[in-house]
């Protein structure tokens, strides 16, 4: 009876909320039922824009209880997002407890996340990060030279596969010092149960059925689910207990300079984690490897796509490369190189616009806030989607089209700071950013310097879905030809 009667209040409170129009109990169940993700992001956009045109700055969704509050501006994100307090993430992210525990990731408001968070962030300063270039240009390389016999024969390939395993060695590389190697072995255990969890991640939050525990498990997703989070827990719990048994017979302290060391060996170096719990350890490892690598590879997919739909910048971008790093197609990156990219770095500014790779993050309020001119009560989940911000025509006219100097700076000037959030904004924001773009514009430089890219597909006839990560909905098509 109290659930009832909790449900028919949110349902009474949302309709005073705009949002498309709700059916008695069930909200917009009935609405969502029928589109696929790739609609579902299109109709969300449409409707925020139509909303924006009539004056609103939130929109809501509701389904069975469950209330959902989208800011539609980076103005009426900016008080959850700048918030010291409203840290919480949102009840979407609990399906990743049982792989990624207490990590930084999924931790809420308190004084164990800000000790966590203060301990991981040093692991991604510039002079670390320069550590970290040694990884990226070898497995850059390694998938340069897998992709070599598709420019040979002119045969269509999905880039996607290969950007997402050379991403996953990559992080496995730095957050790790080891490698499992997924360029050439794409059936590794820990891939497979990567990409398992991640599918199964996005089927639970999208369809109403399988939130019920007993239908999750009755259906065998919770065997499944338990299998996937033993294969990805064991792996990372043996390098874990490797490295640890290493450092106590000091062959960590021994062998590398902090520059050179991997991300778990800075963990387990600190003094400050002295405290922490061998899981403790393994939680924020496996939150790299989570966050790190499909993230990544979204980004740098959308990339290529945009970059093969337009080759005049395809080509500006090329140029930009050859000047700075010369032509030889296997010399390394360096950082130095790095920091004189200046177009380069507008197109991939404007390339997470055009596609955010993270489509939505969700926090859950612990206080009533106001958002966009409406007093939201405490417990309900808002997502902020930076596609939807990116979207909006008023902080970026025409906003399908591709163009790079909205991100000079007299441009930038003439926004809100929060209506280009690709990596969120404030406390909660992507530790991992720099880490991420450094990375990206080794593939990119690597990626360019060897092959022009044509699309085989039309722009739209791949689309990013509404899932954790922006995947393509038909992959990343496209003709390689060797420069
Ligand atoms: C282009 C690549 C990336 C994008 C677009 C991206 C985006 C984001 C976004 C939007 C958030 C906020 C999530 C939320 O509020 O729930 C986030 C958080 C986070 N990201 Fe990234 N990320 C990227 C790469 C990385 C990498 C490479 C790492 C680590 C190696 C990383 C580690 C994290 C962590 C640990 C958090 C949680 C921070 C916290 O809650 O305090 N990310 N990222």
């Amino acid at each position: 009876y109290k659930r009832i009667q909790f449900i028919l209040n949110v349902c009474e409170f949302s309709n005073k909320l705009p949002g498309p129009p709700t059916q008695p109990f069930i909200g917009n169940i009935a609405l969502f039922a029928k589109m696929s993700n790739i609609e579902m992001l299109d109709y969300m956009i449409k409707t925020a824009n139509e909303l924006r045109d009539s004056g609103e700055s939130i929109m809501r969704f509701q389904f069975i209880g469950k209330l959902l509050v989208f800011p539609l501006d980076g103005k009426s994100a900016q008080t959850l997002l700048q918030s010291t307090t409203e840290l919480d993430k949102g009840d979407d992210y609990e399906f990743a407890r049982a792989w990624l525990g207490r990590s930084v990731l999924l931790d809420g408001y308190g004084e164990r996340w800000k000790n966590h968070r203060r301990l991981v962030t040093p692991t991604f300063h510039f002079a670390k990060l320069e550590g970290y270039l040694e990884v990226f240009n070898r497995e850059t390389k390694v998938m340069i030279e897998l992709l070599d016999k598709f420019a040979k024969t002119g045969e269509t390939v999905d880039l996607f596969h290969y950007i997402k395993r050379c991403t996953l060695d990559i992080i496995c590389g730095t957050a790790m010092g080891t490698t499992i190697d997924a360029q050439h072995n794409p059936t590794h255990p820990y891939v497979l149960a990567v990409e398992g969890f991640n599918k199964l991640s996005v089927d639970h939050s999208m369809k109403a059925h399988l939130q019920i525990p007993f239908l999750f498990w009755l259906l065998g997703y919770q065997k499944q689910k338990d299998d996937y989070v033993y294969t990805m827990k064991t792996f990372t719990r043996d390098v874990t207990a490797g490295r640890m048994t290493d450092l106590k017979l000091g062959h960590i302290e021994n062998h590398a300079s902090k520059r050179d060391m991997n991300f778990l060996d800075i963990l387990l170096c600190s003094k400050e984690t002295k405290d922490w719990s061998e899981e403790d350890i393994r939680e924020e490892v496996d939150t790299f490897m989570f966050a790190g690598h499909d993230t990544t590879a979204a980004s740098f997919s959308w990339m290529c796509w945009n970059m093969a739909h337009n080759q005049d910048i395809q080509e500006k971008v090329y140029k930009e490369i050859i000047e700075i790093f010369g032509e030889n197609p296997n010399g390394d990156v360096d950082s130095e190189g790095i920091k004189k990219l200046d177009y380069t770095e507008r197109v991939l500014k404007e390339s997470k616009r055009r596609i955010a790779p993270v489509p939505t993050l969700q926090r859950k309020l612990r206080e009533d806030m106001e958002i966009g001119g409406h007093m939201i009560p405490a417990g309900v989940n808002i997502s902020v989607a930076p596609t939807i911000f990116h979207s909006n025509p008023k902080g970026f006219p025409n906003p399908e089209k591709f163009d790079p100097d909205r991100f000079l700076s007299e441009n930038m000037d003439k926004r809100n700071a929060y209506d280009y959030i690709p990596f969120s904004a404030g406390l909660r924001n992507c530790v991992g950013q720099k880490f991420a773009q450094l990375n990206e514009k080794v593939l990119l430089i690597h990626m360019l310097r060897n092959y022009r890219i044509e699309p085989m597909l039309d722009f739209n006839d791949t689309q990013p879905s509404m899932e954790v990560i922006s995947r393509p909905s038909n992959g990343i098509p496209v003709k390689l030809t060797r420069r």
